[in-house]
């Protein structure tokens, strides 16, 4: 393998190329720092690699082994984990929301999860950056949280006839809807079109409308004079006799090289990045690194994401257009039975996708046979809206390693996931609105499927070193030379879909480390 930095120490390592390591990446590298970026997967060439096929595209997901466990195991793979450069972003739908300040309180506001050492107020600069330099797109006036508009980018029509009757329904309910905040361009921006609604987003966006850090941040950190390396899996990340960390230990085509840096920033995601600390244990750090306070691996979390689809006596043909097009947000923070909130969309879907989904929504009698292939016949005629609820965090929820090892010796992750009661309640609560608003614009509905998307947490962010296992920086508090940054360091996970703020996290990283590199403080 050709390496620019084979035998020399750079400034920085970064491990993993998603959200969260592209923007690092970007930044770091434009500000002068020698830097490489290890990634597991493939460099992908949008125009080579992407197909429109559903059945082929899921191989952007993270499809190598875990084991899962728990009351409600996740299903791992295409729905909730990207591999390659880029990351989740490369097949992730494009909703691009901020949080709201009462994310960022929950203990004090209701009394349950954690509160976060920051708020909504120091994320907000890097949000604006952001989603200034991606074009988001977006409603001249968003009515929820603290932001309310308006985007870099006007909206996109919401022509899809799935986001026609979400808003219908909404409106016969009194609640508000907008047309979704998209990470997917509504006019030219940088070389890059808009949006031509072939509504393939999650098999990757083949004319780059969408975007991604393999084509928006790697381009731009790779002009700038630093190293993505792909295919290359870390294993370890090595730390020398001061106790401070030296580099990382990478298996590229099953050979096994190393990379001497500065500083190490861990941007693995939710599962890799504890499975990597954990893994890289030794006789000073025998619980693995950063791990003085046990909470590597701990309170991790998904969002609930069940669907419900409902039949019209019209065409709705659920695979036009971009995917999401209509959000609410009127359930984002409630009171009473149900603690803390959701977000809603109407989302469109694929066929395969779709048969999948409505074969799990019987419970103990699953649709299936004649029942099923009635329904997939009749496809067109559904509509479907989707909830992203919080899920609070809970200790018992974890990524720990497994017996089991993979091809390069490394033990497999074990993930063990269990909702919570509040969790159950909440999903209730929006399953019973999904319903209502569907039977509003005039559906049936028939089919509730219990799914869940994104993770976030396992390495979360804290004053106290005893409780977490980063600062509001990513700078784990054992190692000061060891960063962690991505949504592995989210505290809770609030009610709405989490990039963007992955992106400003470290955004706020990047320009810590700059000030303290340059005080060469580090
Ligand atoms: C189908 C789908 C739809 C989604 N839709 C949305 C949406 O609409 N809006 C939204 O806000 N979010 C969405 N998401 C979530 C979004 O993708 C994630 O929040 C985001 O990508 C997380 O960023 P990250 O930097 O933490 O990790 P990632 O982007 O996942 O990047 C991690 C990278 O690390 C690499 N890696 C892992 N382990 C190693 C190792 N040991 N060595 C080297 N490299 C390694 C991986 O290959 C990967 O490229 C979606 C996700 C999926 C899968």
């Amino acid at each position: 393998m050709k390496r620019k930095y084979e035998n020399e120490t750079v400034d920085v390592v970064i491990v993993g190329a998603g959200a969260a390591g592209g923007v690092l990446a970007k930044e770091l590298s434009e500000a002068g720092m020698r830097i490489v970026v290890l990634d597991a997967g493939p460099f992908r060439d949008p125009q080579h690699d992407f197909a429109s096929d559903e059945l082929a595209m899921k191989q952007l997901g993270w499809q190598d082994t875990r084991i899962v466990d728990g009351a409600d195991p996740l299903q791992m793979g295409h729905n909730n984990s990207g591999k390659g450069v880029g990351g989740g972003t490369v097949h992730f739908t494009g909703v691009f929301l901020r949080f709201h300040e009462t994310d960022f309180k929950s203990r004090t506001l209701d009394g349950v999860g954690e509160d976060w050492p920051i708020g909504y107020a120091d994320l907000a600069p890097y949000y604006d950056k952001v989603e200034k330099e991606i074009a988001v797109s977006g409603p001249k006036y968003f009515p929820w949280g603290s932001f309310h508009g308006p985007y870099p980018y006007p909206e996109r029509d919401p022509i899809s006839p799935n986001a026609q009757l979400f808003a219908k329904g909404c409106e016969k309910l009194g609640i508000r809807w907008v047309v979704s905040p998209l990470a997917i361009l509504s006019a030219p921006f940088e070389g890059r079109p808009p949006c031509i609604n072939r509504g393939f987003c999650t098999q990757g966006c083949m004319p780059n409308a969408k975007f991604s850090t393999l084509i928006v941040h790697i381009p731009k950190a790779i002009r700038a004079g630093a190293e993505v390396l792909p295919d290359c899996m870390v294993t370890q990340v090595n730390v020398g006799k001061d106790g401070r960390a030296t580099g990382v230990t990478f298996v590229h085509n099953g050979k096994t090289y190393e990379q001497r840096a500065k500083l190490v920033i861990i941007s693995a995601y939710v599962v890799e990045t504890p499975r990597l600390l954990l893994n890289s244990a030794n006789a000073q750090f025998p619980n693995g690194l950063a791990n003085s306070s046990g909470w590597v691996g701990k309170a991790f979390m998904t969002h609930s994401s069940n669907d419900v689809y409902a039949r019209f006596d019209h065409d709705v043909r659920l695979y036009k257009g971009t995917p999401v097009l209509a959000t609410t947000q009127d359930f984002y923070h409630l009171t009473g039975g149900v603690t803390r909130g959701y977000t809603l969309h109407a989302r469109g879907v694929r066929p395969l996708s779709f048969a999948q989904g409505i074969s799990k929504s019987g419970g103990s009698r699953p649709v299936w046979g004649t029942r099923l292939r009635e329904a997939v016949l009749d496809y067109n005629a559904y509509a479907r809206i989707t909830m992203v609820g919080e899920v609070l965090p809970d200790p018992g929820n974890t990524v720990t390693l497994s017996e089991c090892k993979d091809s390069n010796g490394m033990p497999l992750a074990k993930v063990t996931f269990s909702y919570g009661d509040n969790d159950k309640r909440l999903i209730d609560h929006a399953v019973s609105t999904m319903k209502d608003i569907l039977k509003a614009a005039g559906g049936r509905p028939e089919f509730v499927v219990p799914d869940t998307a994104h993770l976030m947490g396992g390495c979360r962010m804290g004053s106290d070193p005893e409780s977490s296992v980063v600062n509001s920086y990513g700078q784990t508090h054992d190692i000061p030379n060891l960063f962690i940054c991505d949504a592995s360091i989210f505290v809770t996970s609030g009610a709405g879909n989490p990039t963007n703020t992955v992106m400003a996290l470290a955004s706020r990283t990047a320009d810590y480390i700059k000030e303290k590199a340059n005080l060469r403080e580090l």
